[in-house]
């Protein structure tokens, strides 16, 4: 048995109470249900009560001598962040691909050249699973530093059965030693590899009948995900590989309309995708069917800033009813950024978002994004005690105060894990 912990007296603490069963949409983004004065109890991993300080102090008046008791007076709790679409599991990096595109190379040419997402394949695929998880549990550590306790992790750097197999297993581990709990999507479907190019079909054969099959076998991921862009993969390509990892119980997500309007927000919505993520450039008709059909629109403002290009409109999303959540694509080629801090700081002062909307798109819509809100994303009882005491007084205070990053404490299953701002340092990897 644990120690109880009882964080006391938040100036203001942020519930998101009774937001588990759907995600938020238009006027509810804003609702944060906060506690002033807010306490919360923890015991064993879970939430026990949540509530103001006076009452909380009443109700556990015997136990007060057990527990670490922690003073939030002046501080901001909140759930702890998740992030929604990262592709956590890489080697190497692309600075020299950065230089290229500053001096105005553009993204899709550097691709199509057989750089870009090609050259982490090549990088991903010489290094060993152990190096895999090496380096991205370095990631994750700078992750959970930034507050965030849950990440989605995407395949998609291997682009045949071992590579993606080793990809995908290298996050499980992850999961398994990591105190930031990983949710996993294969994406095979990430690009056509240079050698596949003479008959991309073949490629899209080979993820349907190879690639989705053996991964939902072995239990290694819970969604798949395609990059339906011109000169990627089509949207009728896009649907066959969606629609057959359908069959075998991956749950669809889409990299949709990030560089040109190309159906992908339309396509998410007649297959009832999980979510639809970029839509830089969806359509309104796009748009609107995804209000209708419910999809979560993963908007990854920090690719849009690294790529120079304008933000997709989180505003006008949010206004037709689209359930919003904001992410930071960790990538080495488009978002090498692992704060997502500093994406709802350009929700907010770019996309046209509220610091309450922003903060809903990183906690509760981001759960619901990774159909993880049963057991995260809100603090109420009963949930995975996942939560940051942040240094700033107000939740406007983390806009306000942008580009730094005010986590101070972060609680993840019950245990502190940052304290002060560092790490502590029993973590075990
Ligand atoms: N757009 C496709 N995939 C990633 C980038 C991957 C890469 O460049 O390595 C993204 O979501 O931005
Ligand atoms: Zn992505």
């Amino acid at each position: 048995m644990t120690r109880p912990i009882y964080i006391r007296n938040a100036a203001e603490l942020i519930t998101f109470a009774g937001s588990s069963q759907s995600p938020l949409t238009g006027a509810a983004m804003g609702e944060l249900h906060p506690i002033a004065n807010g306490s919360i109890w923890i015991e064993n991993g879970v939430i026990q009560a949540v509530d103001r300080d006076e009452v909380i102090c009443n109700q556990y008046r015997n136990q007060l001598g057990d527990a670490l008791i922690i003073d939030a007076s002046e501080k901001l709790v909140t759930p702890g962040l998740v992030d929604p679409h990262t592709h956590l599991v890489f080697a190497g990096s692309r600075e020299a691909e950065f230089d290229m595109r500053l001096k105005g190379r553009s993204y899709m040419d550097i691709m199509e050249a057989g750089g870009g997402i090609h050259a982490t394949t090549t990088a991903t695929r010489q290094a060993s699973k152990a190096q895999l998880i090496a380096e991205s549990a370095h990631r994750l550590d700078r992750f959970l530093l930034h507050g965030v306790t849950t990440v989605e992790a995407k395949s998609g750097y291997g682009l045949n059965l071992e590579h993606e197999l080793k990809q995908l297993e290298a996050a499980q581990e992850l999961n398994e030693k990591h105190p930031v709990d990983i949710v996993s999507t294969f994406m095979g479907a990430h690009v056509i590899p240079v050698n596949r190019r003479e008959n991309p079909d073949h490629f899209v054969d080979e993820v349907i009948n190879e690639m989705i099959p053996e991964v939902a076998r072995r239990g290694l991921a819970q969604f798949n995900d395609v990059f339906c862009e011109r000169g990627v993969f089509t949207p009728e390509q896009s649907r066959r590989i969606l629609e057959a990892g359908v069959v075998h119980g991956l749950l669809p997500k889409i990299h949709a309309d990030e560089i040109e309007p190309y159906g992908g927000a339309e396509l998410a919505a007649s297959l009832q995708a999980v979510s639809a993520d970029h839509l830089l450039k969806a359509s309104h008709a796009g748009i609107k069917a995804m209000a209708t059909a419910g999809v979560i629109a993963v908007l990854l403002p920090g690719t849009a800033f690294f790529l120079m290009t304008a933000a997709a409109d989180g505003r006008r999303m949010i206004d037709a009813g689209v359930p919003v959540a904001l992410s930071t694509d960790c990538n080495p080629g488009s978002s090498p950024t692992v704060s997502l801090p500093f994406i709802m700081n350009l929700g907010c002062l770019w996309m046209g978002m509220t610091p309450a909307e922003v903060l809903a798109a990183t906690t509760i819509n981001a759960a619901h994004a990774i159909r993880c809100a049963d057991r995260i994303g809100s603090l109420e009882v009963g949930k995975q005690a996942d939560l940051v005491i942040h240094n700033v007084s107000d939740h406007r205070g983390l806009q306000y105060h942008f580009g730094s990053n005010h986590t101070h404490t972060v609680v993840k299953n019950g245990k502190i894990v940052v304290e002060a701002g560092s790490l502590v340092s029993s973590l075990p990897l």
